[in-house]
């Protein structure tokens, strides 16, 4: 298969609307997990455009004790920082229907995510696989989850034959140190989901696709490219 043709869009004139639209996609992905194997497992990615996602997410109605709701990346910081991926979630998707869901976070409380690796990959290792769906972000810069351009461990992250679901990621973009699931981890999913707003990620998101000049070196490049997992982009302005 063309790697391109692996990527379908779905644009959305409101972004309420694809919230809407998303959120109802992933409620069916975890009852049909919860059919299939008597539990669900979703991760998702932090930042700020999830919001509305989480908040729509949280009120379907499904068996919610029996879903696992991890995340895609994490600031190495605690759930009590503003900028912790885990607060993110616990105020809006633990929530509502979806507070009998049970959480794995990838911050450990260790002194770094070198120190909490071994811990967070048990984590990860433990959660039934392969997710039910998983919903990447992306900065404009490129990134997605935590494979930050120029990152320390991005090589490895990117490698789809890595057998390792969670590494450390350093990077001149990203703030704090990171932990992130691996690209092969965030591919093994029974559905993949890319989650855009605004002109500008439209943009980078099509130049990534084309792969011309510094686009070619977007690390979204590499979920646009694979072909193991389908992915969608949902995308409103
Ligand atoms: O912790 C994080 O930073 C993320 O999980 C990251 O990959 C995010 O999805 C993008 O940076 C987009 O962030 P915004 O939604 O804030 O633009």
């Amino acid at each position: 298969m063309s790697p391109l043709l692996n990527v379908t869009t779905h644009s959305f004139t409101d972004c309420k609307a694809q919230a809407a639209a998303l959120a109802e996609r992933i409620a069916g992905h975890l009852r049909e997990g919860i059919d299939q194997r008597g539990s669900a497992a979703l991760a998702v990615s932090g930042g700020s455009t999830p919001k509305d996602l989480f908040a729509r997410l949280s009120r379907e109605a499904l068996d919610w004790s029996r879903v696992h709701i991890t995340l895609v990346d994490e600031r190495w910081v605690p759930d009590t920082d503003e900028r912790s991926n885990a607060r993110l979630v616990k105020a809006t998707l633990l929530q509502n229907a979806a507070s009998a869901a049970q959480f794995v976070p990838l911050y450990t409380g260790a002194e770094s995510p070198e120190a909490g690796l071994a811990e967070a990959n048990a984590r990860i290792d433990a959660l039934p696989h392969p997710f039910d769906a998983v919903v990447l972000g992306m900065g404009d810069d490129g990134h997605t989850a935590s494979f930050f351009p120029g990152g320390d461990h991005l090589a490895e992250a990117l490698d789809l034959d890595g057998q390792t679901r969670v590494l450390p990621m350093r990077a001149p973009g990203a703030g704090e140190p990171r932990i992130t699931l691996s690209l092969p981890a965030v591919l093994d999913t029974r559905a993949l989901y890319l989650l855009v707003t605004g002109a500008t990620k439209r943009d980078v998101l099509a130049d990534a696709r084309l792969g011309l000049g510094a686009a070619q070196h977007y690390p979204v490049r590499s979920v646009l490219s694979q072909t193991r997992a389908p992915l969608a982009v949902y995308w409103c302005p």
